[in-house]
């Protein structure tokens, strides 16, 4: 046993001390020790980064000049991701910074309105404000000036005055009577069937007087609609309530 390992001995100490021989086994491409690090295990300067023989080194290497170094080892590393395969065929903004700006619906000019329906701004006259038309209401002006003569024409009915207190008499009052008060200091106009004694609220009128005297002496429902639906008409005129507005009394 001992003679057969006797035997062995120069073989195995001529493999462990002759690297060449050893070397010689193994493929020259492929060394057994990677030779990545250039500095000894007691060197204490970093490794070198990026590392001896990394695809970096080779392809800067391969550079032209120093300043294109980074865009040509970049370039050659990180290739640009595909594009993505989008569903859209047409980009949503023409150009990156695009996302700041107005969506299109919002870039085109408004339109400017015809000028027949174009509002004119009434400037009202100090102290007519709806403030003051609020206040003027509550004072307890009577505000109805209510015809006796037209009154003594048409049926009379009782109403409780919220204002006063005491009772109020409302009239009824026919398309024919409402016409005869059409002037400026005496212009009735029935909307949603209650008549309305319109003069003092005139120039408090945030339309203007002229606007409002078109529908004096008649029923004025469809235009006060057309123009404002949400003012509140019979709030705003309770106190210039004179009737309700019934049809022509058969003869
Ligand atoms: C007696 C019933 C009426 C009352 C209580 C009344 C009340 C008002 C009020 C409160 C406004 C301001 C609305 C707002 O700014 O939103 C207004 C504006 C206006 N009203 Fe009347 N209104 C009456 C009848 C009418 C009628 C019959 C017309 C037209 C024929 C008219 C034409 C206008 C117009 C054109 C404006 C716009 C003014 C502006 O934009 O500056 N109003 N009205």
């Amino acid at each position: 046993m001992a003679s057969y390992l006797r035997s062995w001995l120069p073989i195995l100490s001529v493999q462990q001390n002759d690297p060449e021989s050893a070397e010689e086994d193994e493929s020259p491409s492929t060394p057994t020790t990677p030779s990545l690090s250039v500095q000894g295990p007691d060197d204490d300067s970093p490794p070198a980064f990026p590392a001896v023989e990394s695809a970096q080194r080779l392809s800067s290497a391969a550079s032209p000049s120093p300043s294109q170094k980074s865009k040509t080892s970049s370039s050659a590393l990180m290739p640009p991701p595909p594009a993505p395969t989008s569903r859209l065929t047409r980009p949503l903004a023409p150009s990156s910074a695009s996302s700041l700006m107005p969506p299109p619906t919002t870039t085109k000019p408004p339109t400017p309105l015809s000028k027949s329906k174009k509002r004119e701004k009434v400037a009202l006259a100090p102290g007519h404000s709806p403030l003051d038309w609020a206040n003027l209401k509550g004072s307890g002006a009577d505000l109805r000036v209510c015809s006796s003569a037209s009154s003594r024409q048409s049926g009379v009915v009782d109403q409780v005055d919220p204002l006063q207190g005491g009772t109020t008499s409302l009239a009824r009052i026919p398309p024919s009577v409402l016409r005869t008060h059409h002037k400026r200091d005496d212009a009735w106009a029935a909307f949603n069937g209650k008549v309305y004694n319109i003069t003092p609220y005139l120039s408090f009128h945030p339309g203007g007087e002229k606007e409002l005297m078109r529908v004096a002496g008649r029923d004025g429902t469809k235009l006060f609609s057309l123009t404002h639906a949400w003012v509140n008409v019979d709030l705003m005129l309770d106190a210039c309530l004179v009737g309700f507005l019934v049809p022509e009394p058969s003869s």
